[in-house]
């Protein structure tokens, strides 16, 4: 049964877009007719993932690894085969259609309305919408495959994601994966399935459109005008309630392990909505203390103890999140190789600020500086540090940091509204045009509140 998410923590119950689409997990009625059936379904189907698993499971025994210089796209993926004692849906299963006809039809057996994903989703729409997958319509490129922007016959538009043919074997696992888990949530930060279908040896995803790029876009400056702090807080604020909602209000805790900011999209009211459930799993113990996995994740987010142990738990979302925190208020990527050696892990290096007082150098030189965001920066960075703790015990829940958060963007408006006139809102059309630094970075008086040195702005 699902737990009852608290007030903040909102489940959406918007209505189906597009009628022609097999939609998945969203219709509220129909799950509460049918719930004790995909319950009984949903039993039965993951005990005999679990015996095919362990079946499975025996065959495995190679290991790789790609690690990347700068924790972005598919290159800086870390992979690797280390063992798998919960495994519903193994690697393993990848190079079998009959297996992933298995697999297929248990993630079909979990949908709201009970009938399976494909329905009236033609390839044929599909293939129209996206302008035959016009390389005009491409909004990005991922590990699993491109992301094209669609239309769809009654002008709905969603974001197609079509996995790489010639990868296609090595990633369908997270196809498999990122349909499962899509299946099941359903939560106003997160971005919601609408259907997927295969044709031929194509697998393809059709999920929310979210059309204001993604959270490292907006952070290098070439989305919009900037993000200041108080929008930075909203941010964090709205990835933990998805994380919170995925970690303790879903049937079984789901670990996304994927949390950065590539996977943080944004609304065109610059909410959040995680995204990219690749990588996503499901422990099927709610009282498990952890899942033994494969490594898996992207370089610079991922956490130490779970590399190390590869004992999965909610926690290594905690540390990414963490990481995710610091590249929020530096405006750094988490690795940033052609920095200074001191500097080049940025966790370290702000933590390292942090400490010594001077909190303000590490702040991303994009946001203005006043006292209120300043202190607003310190909070984050603290809590942070306490994320990103060597040991899993001394990291906070996600639902903590959620709540931390919340009191620190409080604490941040009442102060920047009492001690300060109100910010200038950079959607306002009067808002001053800031003029580029030598560093290719808008400035404005704010900067003068704290005099950085130029070395650090750099
Ligand atoms: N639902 C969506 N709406 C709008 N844009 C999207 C959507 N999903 C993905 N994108 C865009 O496409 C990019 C690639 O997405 P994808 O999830 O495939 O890969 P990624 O997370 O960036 O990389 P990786 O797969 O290596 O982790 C995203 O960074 C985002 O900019």
């Amino acid at each position: 049964m699902k737990k009852t998410p608290p007030p903040n923590l909102h489940q959406s119950s918007q209505s189906r877009q597009n009628a022609n689409l097999q939609f998945v997990g969203t219709n509220n009625d129909a799950k509460r007719h049918s719930s004790k059936t995909l319950r009984s379904l949903k039993y039965a189907a993951k005990k005999c993932a679990a015996v095919f698993s362990l079946f499975l499971y025996g065959k495995r025994k190679s290991a790789s690894y790609v690690v990347g210089n700068d924790g972005r796209k598919n290159t800086s993926k870390v992979r690797g085969v280390v063992s798998s004692s919960t495994d519903l849906s193994s690697e393993s299963t990848t190079k079998n259609s009959s297996k992933w006809k298995f697999s297929y039809s248990y993630a079909s057996s979990i949908t709201a309305s009970g009938q399976l994903g494909i329905g009236n989703f033609s390839f044929e729409e599909i293939y129209k919408s996206t302008a035959k997958f016009s390389p005009a319509n491409e909004i990005g490129q991922g590990g699993f495959g491109t992301v094209y922007k669609g239309k769809l016959n009654d002008g709905s538009i969603v974001a197609v994601k079509r996995a790489k043919k010639d990868v296609i074997h090595n990633h369908l696992h997270e196809f498999k994966n990122e349909i499962y888990t899509l299946s099941q949530i359903e939560h106003r930060n997160l971005v919601r399935l609408y259907g997927y279908l295969e044709h031929g040896d194509e697998k393809i995803i059709v999920v929310e459109y979210v059309g204001n790029g993604n959270l490292r876009e907006h952070l290098n400056g070439i989305r919009g005008e900037g993000l200041e702090i108080g929008e930075r807080l909203d941010i964090a604020i709205d990835v933990a309630h998805a994380v919170t909602y995925l970690h303790m209000y879903t049937d079984n805790p789901i670990i996304h392990r994927d949390i950065k900011a590539s996977n943080i999209l944004i609304t065109e009211n610059l909410k959040a909505k995680v995204a990219d459930f690749g990588f996503a799993r499901l422990s099927d113990d709610p009282n498990a203390t952890h899942i033994s996995t494969q490594v898996k994740g992207t370089a610079g987010y991922m956490d130490p103890e779970y590399l190390r142990t590869y004992q999965l738990t909610e926690k290594s979302d905690v540390y990414s999140f963490g990481v995710l925190l610091v590249e929020m208020v530096t405006g750094r990527h988490p690795i940033e190789p052609k920095r200074p050696v001191d500097e080049r892990v940025t966790i370290r290096w702000a933590m390292k600020m942090l400490k010594q007082g001077d909190a303000v150098f590490a702040m991303d030189p994009r946001l203005r500086r006043n006292p209120a965001s300043i202190k607003a920066v310190k909070q984050v960075l603290k809590l942070a540090l306490q994320c990103v703790a060597p040991s899993k015990q001394s990291r906070p829940p996600m639902k903590n940091c959620a709540e931390v958060l919340w009191d620190i963007r409080k604490s941040f408006r009442d102060e920047a509204n009492s001690d300060h006139p109100p910010l200038p809102s950079h959607h306002s059309a009067n808002f001053p045009q800031r003029e580029k630094n030598k560093f290719g970075i808008e400035d404005d008086d704010s900067y003068k509140f704290v005099s950085v040195p130029n070395h650090i702005r750099s």
